[in-house]
């Protein structure tokens, strides 16, 4: 049943996803034994995780390999069924997957292309057009704007399999759009982009989410991605949720310190440097110092004669998320 309106989101409850896989056996005894009675094991993807998301937010759903990202992207999406817990998608349970939910949604998939290499762009979208019974002109009017946002109005009558992988992914973002859902689900969209795919992704994004409220799921391994789309973290860790707020609050909780990197010279020691080494190699070292510090480290390592070319930076997200695994594993 549709709730009111106003409605977050997204809604999680202690969602967990346990997948079982059998094992096979070390030796023919276990495999033939194996075949009879399957050992399986279970593989916890997802733990309870517990997080809502407001309409109009721009997530980034962030976690190493294997942390269970594209596992709770299917639950919320409808294409897998938890072992617990419950979500609601735009007020809707996703395992009953209804008509208006899947109308509500759409996912766009990095590695996984829903186009048909067969037909044109504009072939595809004519479809989804009738699929989702929308009015023509106004269909037309949507496609027209997005294909140009994102520089492929040329390309929409060219068959899909002589696009370029960038090309044929602003396709894909096109078609998800196109459908008005009001949840976007994207799941390493910018896999193999040049920078100016991504520019215009990017652009056509906080476009869209801007204008059309359009809530924006993304899971990406490219920190400039989530760095300049989203405004919401979550950070999973072995799918469990190690981080979930706004990316100020992150970035702030950071902001104390600075990087500086220098280049070593020739009398470099190590011992002299009395603080925390992020980064080196044989001819460059990044120290983490506290910004009320900087100036004098700086001063101390110029009269220690350590180095040369001093450059003050401040932690990028990606640094910090680093930071954060590495503070996670201290524990
Ligand atoms: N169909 C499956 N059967 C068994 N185990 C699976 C299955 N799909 C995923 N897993 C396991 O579940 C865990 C979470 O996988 P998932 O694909 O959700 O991670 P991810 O965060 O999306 O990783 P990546 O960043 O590498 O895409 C991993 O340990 C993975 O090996």
């Amino acid at each position: 049943m549709r709730s009111k309106m106003n409605e977050n989101a997204i809604e999680v409850h202690n969602l967990s996803k346990d997948y079982f896989i059998s094992s096979r056996g070390e030796n023919w005894r276990a495999v033939v034994k194996n075949i009879y009675k399957p050992e399986k094991t279970a593989v916890q993807a997802v733990k309870a995780l517990n997080f809502t998301i407001k309409n109009g937010e721009k997530v980034g759903f962030i976690g190493k390999n294997g942390a269970g990202k594209t596992t709770t992207i299917k639950m919320l999406t409808g294409t897998l069924f938890p072992s617990a817990g419950t979500c609601r998608v735009n007020g809707y349970d996703p395992t009953k997957r209804i008509n208006d939910f899947k109308k509500s949604i759409s996912v766009v998939m990095g590695n996984r292309s829903q186009l048909f290499p067969d037909l044109t762009p504009r072939d595809y979208l004519k479809l989804l057009q009738s699929m989702y019974d929308i009015p023509e002109e106004i269909f037309q009017k949507t496609v027209n704007d997005l294909a140009q946002i994102l520089n492929v109005t040329s390309k929409l009558d060219v068959q899909t399999r002589k696009l370029s992988l960038g090309e044929r992914m602003k396709v894909e973002f096109l078609a998800g759009v196109a459908t008005r859902p009001k949840i976007l689900f994207l799941d390493e969209p910018t896999i193999g982009l040049d920078v100016l795919a991504k520019r215009d992704i990017r652009k056509f994004l906080l476009r869209l989410n801007k204008e059309e409220k359009l809530t924006v799921f993304l899971t990406s391994h490219d920190m400039e991605d989530i760095a300049t789309i989203c405004d919401h973290l979550i950070i999973v860790n072995s799918g469990q949720i190690m981080w979930d707020g706004p990316k100020t609050d992150l970035l702030e909780r950071f902001n104390q310190n600075k990087y500086i990197t220098f280049i070593k010279s020739e009398n470099f020691i190590e011992s002299k440097l009395g603080t925390k080494i992020i980064d080196q190699d044989d001819l460059s070292v990044t120290i983490k110092v506290p910004v009320e510090k900087v100036d004098d480290q700086i001063a101390q390592l110029a009269r220690d004669n350590q180095g040369s070319d001093y450059q003050i930076n401040d932690l990028k997200l990606e640094d910090i998320i680093l930071e954060l695994f590495a503070e996670e594993k201290e524990k």
